[in-house]
């Protein structure tokens, strides 16, 4: 999709009124500077094509694979069935209430369990109308693993959708739409500032986390559960804290194999028990877009994320690409990347524009566990700088130990093995009680130690039990 277009979108969105300025009260009884109207476009025919039109490529563009498209009753419903119509996708239809005579069922449309289902809606703000449509859908057999916005309010919903295993695609995000708004003379930047800080100080997605966390802390020592719960903290990394929590485990596993059968399989038995899969998609023989799909569908079903170990380390415009495109479309899979911070900043901008939106994030490579690595001391130290002041993607580390002091930031250590020593190509491998209790670091990252095992689930078992117990004898220690 060219900027051009978006803009001149976003232009004749404005001249129709389907976004305001002003004070305006909403649903939850806030007052918002704010208000967008889209149901205006149906009497704008030339409008809703287009519009209809930048949903499809949107999704195309990300790479979804889908069977069915359902919108969110109502606005959405006659984008749902211009796309529909114009690309001959089966459409369903959602009901808000059950008919009380006949079928009284809630989708209309022929169902066919199993098929995958692609959400269209108007606006996200927190997502929960489009998790209603969702969960209605679910029950029906179908299944849920993208949706796609006109306009995304950027206040939390893409976490909280991501939270349910939905990836939301969005053709325009309301920090675009200020920036064409003031460029082109439309609003000043009284109102722009005002906009902006509203969205920062309501999301949503934040301030139910604060609410429910029940963060406890132990001398100086917080849980993951309680850092998941801080106001600073990156919603994706508040979502692996809570994952860790929830789960009781800080073993991620690197699932370095050839063959996306065995990749699969490790997902279908070790899910349970992590709280991320690492991949290396490129060394994967014979992946196909629908190993992405299952593996997403993996990632919900047992509640882990996925993390593409890429280690970018270009320029912003071609890491860009790397991310979003080519054979592999990492953005439309992966929770978490990670980065070389070796380009400076632009790896980052590139990157950022790419996976802020869809609610990813990334870690900074800042140690590596190679024997003779040249990422030390000052390199280091520079690294953790970035990924500060870039903590909007970054909300994290690969490093062998904690190297910020920033609860909200998560530190991942690879090069980890029960018995210490190397693997004669510089792998140099400490113990999951070094790294996590001794070092301070939060997952341990275990590859060979577990798939090198003839019983995988076993020795998956051992590593959780070990990270976990070194972990509580750090807060214990603490306390
Ligand atoms: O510094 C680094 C960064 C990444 N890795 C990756 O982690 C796994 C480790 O596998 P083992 O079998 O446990 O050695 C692998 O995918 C590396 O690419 C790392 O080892 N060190």
């Amino acid at each position: 999709m060219d900027d051009t277009s978006l803009d001149s979108l976003i232009l004749k969105l404005h001249d129709i009124q389907a976004v305001k300025f002003g004070t305006f009260k909403l649903k939850s009884g806030l007052s918002s500077p704010i208000y967008f109207d889209l149901r205006v476009i149906v009497s704008h025919p030339a409008l809703m094509n287009q519009v209809a039109d930048l949903l499809h490529k949107k999704s195309e563009e990300a790479g979804v694979q889908f069977d069915s498209v359902c919108g969110v009753p109502y606005t959405a419903l006659p984008l749902a069935t211009i796309i529909c119509s114009s690309k001959q996708y089966p459409m369903l239809i959602r009901r808000k209430e059950a008919k009380d005579y006949g079928t009284k069922r809630l989708i209309e449309g022929t169902i066919r369990p199993g098929d995958r289902c692609l959400i269209v809606e108007d606006v996200v703000t927190s997502g929960s109308s489009v998790l209603e449509t969702a969960e209605v859908l679910e029950k029906e057999g179908l299944k849920i693993t993208d949706a796609v916005v006109l306009m995304d309010r950027e206040q939390g919903g893409s976490t909280r959708l991501a939270d349910s295993g939905i990836t939301l695609h969005s053709v325009i995000s309301i920090s675009r739409l200020l920036e064409v708004l003031l460029k082109a003379g439309r609003i000043d930047t009284d109102t722009a500032q005002s906009v902006k800080r509203f969205v920062q100080d309501n999301n949503t997605y934040i301030l139910k986390k604060n609410g429910s966390s029940a963060a406890k802390k132990s001398c100086g020592e917080l849980s993951y559960g309680a850092r998941a719960g801080l106001p600073d903290t990156h919603p994706l990394a508040a979502r692996l804290m809570q994952i860790m929590e929830d789960k009781k485990t800080n073993l991620c596993v690197s699932a370095d194999v050839t063959h996306s059968k065995e990749l699969l399989d490790i997902a279908v038995t070790l899910g349970p028990l992590i709280c991320v899969l690492k991949t290396h998609v490129d060394i994967l023989e014979d992946f196909t877009a629908d190993v992405a799909s299952n593996l997403k569908e993996l990632a919900k079903k047992h509640n882990f994320l996925i993390f593409e170990d890429r280690k970018f380390a270009d320029i912003g415009n071609t890491v860009k690409h790397q991310y979003e495109g080519g054979l592999y479309r990492i953005s439309s899979w992966a929770h978490i990347i990670n980065a070389h911070a070796l380009p400076g900043p632009g790896v980052l901008q590139g990157l950022g524009g790419v996976g802020n939106p869809l609610g990813h994030g990334c870690l900074l490579i800042a140690q590596m566990s190679s024997q003779g690595s040249l990422a030390t001391g000052d390199y280091t130290q520079a690294v953790v700088k970035m990924a500060e002041d870039h903590s909007d993607f970054v909300f994290g580390f690969i490093s062998g130990s904690k190297i910020s002091e920033k609860p909200g930031m998560v530190h991942m250590t690879p090069g980890v093995q029960m018995q210490t020593g190397g693997d004669g190509l510089g792998q140099q491998y400490s113990s999951p009680e070094d790294v996590i209790c001794t070092k301070g670091s939060d997952i341990i990252i275990v590859g060979r130690g577990i798939l090198g095992s003839p019983d995988r689930l076993r020795a998956a078992g051992e590593y959780r039990t070990a990270g976990w117990e070194a972990y509580l004898k750090r807060l214990s220690l603490a306390s």
